[in-house]
């Protein structure tokens, strides 16, 4: 069923987006009070829209996935944008691929101002520039939170592991979110995640409000 709905891009593992479009069940998974609450709670604002979801497997023959942050994937103008990552597996702290954040990277705002960074940042070692913050043991229904401009990266599963680490994530924006202007919009247009906003972009002006039916809102009470 998967198959499907799998993206090929230049990652080294697998990723699936936007079930939430093709699954009853998973949409109202996805649009749960619980997270919408938490995501509204964590960026301070008062309400948030469902983004898109991602879910990734990763098995211990795939590579690591590189420094990114959400964000710089987005077509959306806000700092306002948070992304939940759930555990559908055990992740071990050691060798189980939860996901590693450099800390403070979303405050960074000269970041985008280096270009020997920008280029640094797809490589491994961040840790001259920032503390490196590893996930702890990670039950499956645990979670981490990272803002959308924080840097993340996972490491290759442990070689042994006899079982895909899968994880399911979820990106949240302020309701109140504008599209980037015509001109940032046409640099997001060439990333990874623009399959999540493809189908509902042409229909919204550059540097508008964000409302769509695919991005729909999380109630904003628990
Ligand atoms: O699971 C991974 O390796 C990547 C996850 C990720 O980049 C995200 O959730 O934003
Ligand atoms: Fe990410």
């Amino acid at each position: 069923m998967l198959q499907k709905y799998h993206s090929t891009g230049k990652v080294k593992f697998l990723q699936y987006f936007n079930l939430h479009r093709h699954s009853t069940l998973l949409r109202k998974a996805a649009l749960s009070p619980r997270l919408g609450f938490w995501a509204a709670r964590l960026l301070g604002v008062s309400q948030v829209r469902l983004y898109q979801d991602a879910l990734f497997m990763k098995y211990p023959r795939h590579g690591p996935t590189r420094w990114h942050s959400d964000l710089a994937l987005s077509p959306f103008d806000t700092n306002a944008f948070v992304t939940v990552w759930l555990a559908l597996t055990p992740v071990p702290a050691k060798g189980g691929a939860g996901l590693r954040f450099a800390r403070g990277s979303h405050r960074d705002y000269t970041l985008h101002y280096h270009s020997d960074l920008a280029e640094s940042y797809t490589q491994d070692d961040l840790s001259s520039r920032y503390i490196i913050q590893e996930s702890s043991d990670l039950e499956p229904g645990d979670a981490t939170w990272h803002h959308g401009w924080t840097l993340h990266a996972a490491l290759p599963l442990d070689r042994k592991a006899r079982s895909p680490r899968v994880a399911w994530a979820l990106s949240f924006v302020a309701s109140d979110a504008h599209i980037l202007p015509d001109e940032s919009l046409s640099i997001v247009q060439e990333a990874e995640d623009s399959v999540s906003f493809r189908p509902w972009i042409c229909k919204i002006r550059p540097g508008s409000r964000a409302e769509h039916a695919m991005l729909p809102l999380l109630p904003a009470e628990p």
